[in-house]
């Protein structure tokens, strides 16, 4: 763990945040927080406001309501721009530069900045040092922005959809150095996909937006403890009786099959099979089901806040 860094400091945490654009809102009343030191999948469907949200964090856009603060400041002071590095999706690289100018302007721009740590990121994808950002393709150029980010050496690293044109083998290559830089610095990665699957391995926490507002958010461990997978045989229209005292998040049908994820509110009776669901179900449940009760556990409570959105995870 990096100085300034201790167990239980939000290294990100929005109160009520709102955005308005012309067409309406893309964020309403959005509340958490995302402890130091956690690697968070920031989930939910086309529109749901996940590039919205992360530009706030990176300073980009203005809320209309709320605010986010980054270790406890503003996006955009001094220490917060110190201490956070942000890729886009669209990488705004120079294309008249060359891999190596593009580095020593990082070099030059960051304090901090980590000439081997990005150089190894180039050198692992065998892009040409003098080769200019105009002559490379998405993934290649991809990887160069990730060296800056990297290079950085922030505390937070906000990604938006960080991977999407990179092939499977370098996605997985990229997310490995991902985790193992992460893991060994401390650092908290706040990371937008849709690559549900991708998750698994790598989030230990987790952020769900649709329609605007935070639907799930928490620790992923704490998550699943607190959702159940039901099966059974379906005798009738809807949800059994015998489940309806349970928090009901998404009830799906066959012929003759019932399958449910619930929250229990107690034991679950009846002649039915529970089973733990993993992460691409309980993602894919929630985002299936927009209007679903939204959960926030308690370590993604904001301190002393109010919450506008959710239930609360005793
Ligand atoms: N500059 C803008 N002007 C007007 N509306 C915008 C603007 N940017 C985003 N929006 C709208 O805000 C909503 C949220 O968009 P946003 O890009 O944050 O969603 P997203 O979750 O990142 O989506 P995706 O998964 O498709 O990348 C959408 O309805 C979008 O049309």
């Amino acid at each position: 763990m990096s100085d300034g860094m201790y167990a239980g400091e939000p290294a990100l945490e929005a109160y009520g945040l709102g955005m308005r654009y012309r067409r309406g809102w893309a964020l309403r009343d959005c509340s958490f927080r995302l402890p130091a030191g956690r690697i968070c999948g920031l989930v939910g469907p086309n529109g749901a406001g996940k590039t919205t949200l992360l530009s706030i964090a990176a300073h980009l856009l203005k809320p209309t309501h709320g605010s986010i603060s980054l270790f406890g400041e503003a996006p955009g002071s001094a220490e917060s721009s110190r201490r956070t590095a942000f890729l886009a999706q669209e990488k705004p690289l120079f294309r008249r530069f060359t891999v190596a100018e593009t580095l020593r302007l990082g070099r030059e721009l960051n304090p901090g900045w980590d000439q081997r740590a990005a150089e190894d990121i180039v050198r692992a994808g065998n892009v040409p040092f003098d080769a200019k950002i105009s002559t490379l393709s998405g993934g290649q150029r991809t990887r160069v922005a990730l060296a800056l980010a990297f290079g950085k050496r922030p505390e937070l690293l906000l990604l938006d959809e960080p991977m999407s044109d990179l092939d499977p083998v370098v996605r997985h290559e990229i997310m490995g150095t991902l985790l193992s830089e992460a893991a060994e610095r401390g650092t908290t990665v706040l990371m937008s996909t849709h690559v549900l699957a991708e998750l698994e391995n790598v989030c230990d926490y987790l952020v769900v937006v649709s329609g605007g507002g935070v639907r799930l958010a928490g620790d992923v461990d704490e998550l699943m403890s607190l959702h159940t997978m039901v099966t059974g045989t379906r005798d009738d229209e809807g949800l059994p009786a015998a489940l309806g005292h349970h928090t009901l998040v998404e009830c799906r049908t066959s012929e003759r099959q019932l399958t449910a994820l619930i929250r229990p509110e107690g034991p679950v009776t009846g002649p039915w099979e529970t089973d733990a669901p993993n992460m691409e179900e309980l993602l894919l449940a929630y985002l299936r089901s927009p209007d679903a009760p939204p959960l926030i556990t308690a370590t993604a409570q904001g301190q002393g806040q109010a919450f506008g959105t959710g239930t609360v995870a005793a």
